[in-house]
């Protein structure tokens, strides 16, 4: 099962780069065994900053063919850490490739919110982009590690 981190915006080098790495490296690693991953980020850049739509239609092009398309959203569904796992168990059982998009400062337009299969909120707080990408990255980590039952997650 594929995962495909689809961002605005390019991550220089530094913190949040490394932990980005280090968590879908690790993701990737540890559910070879289940079915879970490779992981991998396509980051999309709208350098004559035209805006949402303009995004939106570089995220589009970015998107792998025939993936479950999962918006990152502050309205989205709040879901807990097991349950997100099983959704992820749920997917990787239909043998279905993943594609989560991060928007840009202003969002994601609504014509591509419109299209997602599913909207993941980290609660109704507006976090940074960059910040969501690492986020998501621990959280696909941690579901491999709920879903192959290990002590990782404790609650
Ligand atoms: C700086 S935010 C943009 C917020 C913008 N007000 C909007 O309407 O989406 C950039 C991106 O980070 C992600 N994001 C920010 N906060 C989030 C949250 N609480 N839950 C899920 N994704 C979030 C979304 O993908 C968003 O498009």
């Amino acid at each position: 099962m594929k995962v495909t981190i689809c961002a605005v915006g390019k991550l220089r080098k530094g913190p949040e780069l490394a932990l980005i790495s280090d968590y879908l490296d690790r993701f990737g690693k540890a559910g070879r065994a289940q079915g879970l991953g490779p992981a991998s980020v396509v980051e999309v850049e709208d350098k004559r900053n035209l805006g949402m739509e303009a995004e939106a239609a570089l995220l589009e092009r970015a998107l792998p063919a025939g993936a479950v398309l999962i918006t990152l959203d502050e309205r989205g569904d709040v879901v807990s850490s097991p349950e997100f796992a099983a959704k992820l168990g749920g997917w990787r059982d239909n043998a279905r490739d993943l594609a989560f998009v991060i928007g840009g400062a202003d969002g994601i337009a609504p014509s591509l919110r419109t299209k997602a299969d599913w909207s993941l909120s980290f609660g109704r707080m507006v976090w940074p982009h960059m910040m969501v990408r690492v986020m998501l990255s621990e959280q696909l980590y941690r579901a491999g590690q709920i879903l192959a039952g290990t002590p990782y997650h404790r609650v």
